[in-house]
């Protein structure tokens, strides 16, 4: 970055610390596992936020494919493409005033990174939420029965079975979700928010 860009990156992101939350906005994407739980804690987050005033967009993993990334598939390399695009996109609203929540597995820390990079170059609020739900626990829930087809041999390369995931070392927040409501983890992820003006 030049210095001109840093000095604009700095200055956009001091001003939108001094708006009022619902004015704020931010990235707010839920790395982990199939059936971790992502999908569904941002809905709960957004059906709040948009009841306490906020610009809301989900950025659905599983509708993105079908347009912004149609025909990409789940290799490395499209994972990193789909996952940069969708960064791309999220901040693009999270610059005007939107939260964006992006429910999507994003396995690999590089392209978590870039997204991550590409915030703090524009003065952009990132936080890289890991619903950390374990294995055992997904593949119990199996809300689309991907780990049933792993199981039988019918799909192969997936997240956390056969593919990899690279836990976030130092996410903004990590959240748990087994033997808890999801009305309580959705409200630790708002609380959280909370703490940081963002809701
Ligand atoms: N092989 C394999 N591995 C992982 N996930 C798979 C696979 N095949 C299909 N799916 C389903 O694709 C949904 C969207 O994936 P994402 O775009 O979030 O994945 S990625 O970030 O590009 O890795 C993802 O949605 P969620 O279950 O909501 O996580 C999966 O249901
Ligand atoms: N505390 C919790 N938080 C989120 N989801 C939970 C929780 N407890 C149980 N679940 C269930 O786990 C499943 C998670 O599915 P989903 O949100 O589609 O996962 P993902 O988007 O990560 O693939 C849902 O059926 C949800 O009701």
């Amino acid at each position: 970055m030049t210095t001109a860009q840093t000095l604009a990156a700095d200055g956009a992101a001091e001003a939108a610390r001094a708006a009022a939350p619902c004015e704020r906005g931010a990235t707010v994407w839920l790395t982990g596992l199939p059936s971790a739980g992502k999908t569904t804690l941002a809905f709960a987050l957004a059906e709040r936020l948009r009841a306490e005033g906020h610009k809301v967009e989900v950025l659905d993993g599983d509708e993105i494919r079908e347009f912004l990334s149609k025909g990409l598939g789940f290799s490395q390399e499209d994972r990193h493409t789909n996952v940069t695009r969708i960064g791309f996109v999220a901040e693009k609203l999270a610059s005007n005033g939107v939260k964006v929540l992006a429910p999507v597995i994003a396995p690999y820390a590089a392209s978590r990174t870039a997204v991550r990079d590409r915030h703090a170059e524009a003065g952009t609020e990132f936080l890289e939420i890991h619903v950390a739900t374990p294995v055992e626990v997904c593949s119990e829930r199996d809300v689309k029965g991907l780990y049933a087809k792993q199981a039988a041999g019918e799909i192969a390369g997936l997240t956390g079975v056969d593919d990899p995931y690279e836990a976030p070392e130092n996410p903004e927040l990590r959240i748990e979700t087994q033997n808890r409501s999801v009305a309580d983890s959705a409200a630790e992820l708002h609380a959280f928010l909370t703490t940081r003006g963002l809701a």
